[in-house]
Formats: structure tokens, sequence, C-alpha cells
């Protein structure tokens, strides 16, 4: 199926997000659609979708005009969409979830033995493993996002959008969507595909479009080095390496002693985890998703207290202290769910950027929020970590994911910090602000703050860390410095090259020590 959008212009009040746009995307063809955050991608993929009406501009499926004012509209013109943030209904199974809003039922029931041979047939066909009796909420995120495209596919889509679908998946799950993505193309399913990730476009698109601030500015080659990408996407040259001077670590600020955390069922998430972070350096902690790494993070804000051991602050035992006398401390967090632990959705903009800091007298007199002072300082932070939005009064939800992640690093970062915890940093975060981003962690190291700094992207850890650590079941696997090569880190995340033992569960009375 050819797929042309025509001059497709989307406003909301008087911010254009899409200016007259123009994309073709022909049978079989992956189309990767690159852009900063908040260029407008999303939005035009929303119009594509039937989620918005387009203001001015017209959609033709092989050379035909059609209009859609929902996604069942979209879904049948053979237009399906997986979104950034997956529609799946937790408590039902996979096949429920396949089939749910186009099942056949016989006599008011579902007809699970039909859905579950269509659902067995369109994953085997397309190789996508998925255990169709499964809960969805069992599954690993990169098989839940499986179930989204056989959903899908089972709907007779023929141009499948792909909206960041490997912000969230490991490195091998990220392997295994490419192979599925060029075999659907070579059976004839057209992909409209955007990621942040130069190296994916480069490995799998056959055309890529550009759009900068609601326009399309150009076509670039495959071929085209990821610098070229960037610089396109971005408008001006962007330095791809970190740069950072050789670190000056002072005195122990974060110190965790045999940490265990364990889940209500014994086993442990977090396992004798021991380890310093010393001012004015960066630890790294790599590790595949759900090694630990979200339990640490919070166990050190207080948001998850240890089973057992200790945690020090500054020479100060802050085990078990509520999370806002932790942050009170001078320690920053920037955890790896935005969406649902760093910003509250209806709160605006300038509200969001004070979070957490109404303790603060810039912000607070006399028990009374500020309001003009929060609108100057929403006003230096908007500038300052360039978050595209029309107006800081707007509900933080209508800002594009990228700049939803700029904000919490914004409040993060605009006060003193003795300790900065950061969770996936650049998640969705376009190439420019990567760049932002990852010069204003090290001026925070530099600074002399104690970094902590979460990653599953291993060239993120290489580039920023000056010590790593490798989380594989809860345990400290092994340390490594900066110089390790991907191999080596692989090996370790893998659990080869340690004694690690599998899952352990604790014995009584540690348990409950
Ligand atoms: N419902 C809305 N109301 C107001 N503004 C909106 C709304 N939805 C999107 N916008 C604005 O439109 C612009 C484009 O957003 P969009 O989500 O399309 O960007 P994007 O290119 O997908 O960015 P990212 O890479 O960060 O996901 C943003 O500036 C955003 O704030």
């Amino acid at each position: 199926m050819q797929l042309e959008l025509r001059g497709i212009t989307k406003r909301f009040g008087d911010f254009t997000a899409n200016d007259a746009i123009d994309l073709t995307v022909e049978p079989g063809e992956i189309h990767a659609l690159l852009g900063e955050n908040g260029a407008g991608k999303s939005t035009l993929m929303n119009v594509l979708y039937g989620l918005y009406t387009p203001d001015e501009g017209e959609i033709l499926v092989d050379g035909r005009p059609v209009s859609f004012s929902s996604p069942a509209d979209a879904m049948a013109a053979g237009i399906g969409m997986v979104h950034q943030h997956f529609m799946l209904v937790p408590t039902f199974t996979a096949t429920e979830n396949i089939v749910l809003g186009a099942e056949r039922t016989t006599g008011g029931l579902l007809d699970r033995r039909t859905a579950r041979r269509q659902v067995l047939e369109t994953s085997e066909r397309f190789g996508l493993q998925i255990p169709p009796d499964a809960l969805v909420a069992d599954l690993p995120v990169g098989v839940q996002q499986r179930v989204e495209i056989v959903k899908a596919l089972l709907r007779k889509a023929s141009v499948l959008v792909l909206d960041e679908p490997t912000a969230v998946l490991t490195p091998a799950e990220t392997d295994d969507l490419m192979r599925v993505m060029r075999e659907l193309a070579a059976a004839g399913t057209s992909i409209v595909f955007i990621t942040h990730k130069l190296r994916e476009v480069k490995a799998v698109a056959d055309r890529i479009t550009v759009i900068r601030r609601g326009k399309v500015v150009g076509q670039a080659d495959p071929g085209a080095t990821p610098a070229e990408l960037a610089a396109l996407m971005v408008g001006r040259d962007v330095r791809l390496a970190v740069d950072k001077a050789a670190p000056a670590p002072g005195r122990d600020v974060l110190r965790l002693d045999e940490v265990r955390v364990a889940d209500p069922a014994g086993t442990l998430l977090l396992d004798d985890v021991s380890l310093t972070v010393r001012a004015g350096e960066i630890l790294g902690v790599a590790g595949v998703d759900g090694n630990g790494q979200t339990e640490l993070a919070r166990s050190i804000l207080g948001l998850l207290p240890p089973t057992s051991g200790r945690v020090h602050l500054d020479g100060d035992d802050i085990t078990g202290l509520d999370v806002h006398d932790v942050l009170a401390r001078g320690v920053g967090y920037v955890p790896e769910d935005r969406v649902h632990d760093g910003l509250v959705a209806s709160f605006s903009i300038e509200e969001n950027l004070v979070l957490d800091l109404l303790a603060d007298e810039r912000f607070v007199r006399r028990g009374v929020l500020d309001r003009d002072a929060m609108q100057r300082n929403a006003g230096e932070r908007v500038e300052e970590f360039d978050i595209r939005t029309g107006s800081a009064a707007a509900a933080v939800s209508t800002l594009s994911g990228g700049n939803q992640q700029k904000v919490v690093l914004a409040r993060e970062l605009s006060r003193p910090l003795k300790l900065l915890v950061v969770a996936q940093p650049t998640r969705g975060v376009d190439v420019g602000s990567q760049e932002f981003v990852h010069a204003r962690i090290v001026r925070e190291r530099d600074a002399g703050a104690a970094v902590v700094l979460i990653s599953t992207e291993l060239d993120e850890v290489r580039a920023l860390a000056d010590r790593i650590v490798v989380l594989y079941r809860g345990r400290v696997a092994g340390e490594v410095g900066p110089d390790a090569t991907q191999q080596e880190l692989g090996l370790l995340m893998s659990g080869a090259g340690t004694a690690a033992p599998g899952p352990t569960t604790t014995s009584g009375t540690e348990a409950t020590a």
C-alpha cells in the first residue's frame, strides 16, 4: 500500500506543531522519521492514526483521499501504530489483548480457540514469539511490544508506525526488533520508524525524512554518518563525544554497606550491594534492565527501605529516612520513569519545575507560593534547557516526551547537590539535547557532586563514568574502568565471569532483619 501525507498542518492554539508536511511511504519501505524533541513527529503520526484531525492537508491511501476520525478508521484502512507508551491491559493475557476490540464471539463469549490460533499463526508467520496465555503484566517489555505488533498485524496493517520502539528495549531485544522490521518490510509491510538512535536508523532505514520545528527540512541518505544526520536534525554540528577532564575525587559522599532489598516473596532484588561514590566522580551503573538498578536508586532515595544494610550520605546514616528528608539533604533524583515518578502530568510546567522545592525560600514565602518567582524560574529553566513549549503555564503533559524529560532534569539540576542519582537521563532525548544533558552531568561532577549514573546504554555509561559497576541479578557482578570494552561489559552483564548465583532467597531471619 502506498501512503501519502500531503500538506498536513496541525495547530494547538496558536502553536503550529505540523506545518504543511509532505511524506510519502512506499510499499515495503522502512521510512525513518527523524527530528529533535518537539519537532512534531508524534503529532504527525497521531494525525495519520485518526487521533487528531489536521487543520489542513490530506491523507491518501493508494492515491485515494481518506479521512480518519478515529483510530478504528485508520486501522480499517490498514494503518497500525505502536505507541511510545504501550496501550495494553496488564491483567489480560497476550491473546486477550491482541483480539480486544476485534474479537469473534460465540453467544456473547470470546471464541478463545479461534483467537489463540490466529495469534499463534500471525506470531509464527512473522517470527514474533509470544506466549499466548501469559498475562501481559508478567511479560518483559520487549515481548509486550511484540504483542502490540501482532495486534496491529492481525488487523491487517499494511503500514505500521513504530514510535520510538527501542527506547525501552535491551540491546538483544532491539536486534530482534530490527530483524522483525526487515522481515515485515520484505513481506510488503511499510514501516514508519521514529527513533533518536541514529545507529538504528542507519541499520534499517531505506529512506529518511527529517523534520525540524514542524517542517520537513529534507531527506537524508541512509549512508550518511551519524554526525551528518545529527546536524540535519538539529540544524548545527553536534559533538557526539563527551568532553570531560580527568576526575578529581574527594571525600566519600555516598556509601552503601551490604544493602539488601527483598520482595514480599523473599526474592532478593538487591543482594549485598556495597559501594562508595566520592565527591567529584561519576559512578556508572551498567546492566540489563531489571537487574536491580531501579531498586538501587530507590533505596538510596528512601523510596524503598532496604531489608538490611545501611546507606550513608556524607557520613550520616540515612537508611530509612523519608524521601523528602533525603532530597532536602542535597540529593537530586532523575527517575527512569519520568511520567509516573518525575512529573505531575496535570500540573503546569512552572509547577513541575518546583516540585519537591516547596521548602525552598526562593519559591515559598510564609507558606504561600510565590507565583512570580515560579514564573521567572520557569523562564530561565526553559531557556537554559531549551524546553520547547508555547507557554510554561501549559500542563506538562502537552510537552513532547523528550521535553518532559528535560523538565525533570532542569528541576533536579537547579540547586546545589551533594549527590545526583540519574537513571536513563537521555531516554527519548534527541541527539542535540543529549550532548547538553551529558555536559550538565559532567558539570555537576566538576562542581563537586557525587554522581550515580544508571543507564542501559553502554555508550553513555562508558562516555560519562569514571568507574563502572555492573549489576547482575541484584549483585555487583564486577567493577571496571571506563575503558572497558563493550565485550567485557557484555560478559559481566550476562552473568558470565562472576560467581553470582541465580536468584537467591533470603533465609527467614535475614528477610525480616
Ligand atoms: N495536546 C497538545 N496541546 C498543546 N501542544 C501540544 C499538544 N501535543 C503536542 N503539542 C506540542 O507540539 C509539539 C510537537 O510535539 P510532538 O510530541 O509531536 O513532538 P515529537 O517530535 O514527537 O518529540 P519527541 O521526540 O520529544 O517525542 C511540542 O512542542 C508539543 O509541546
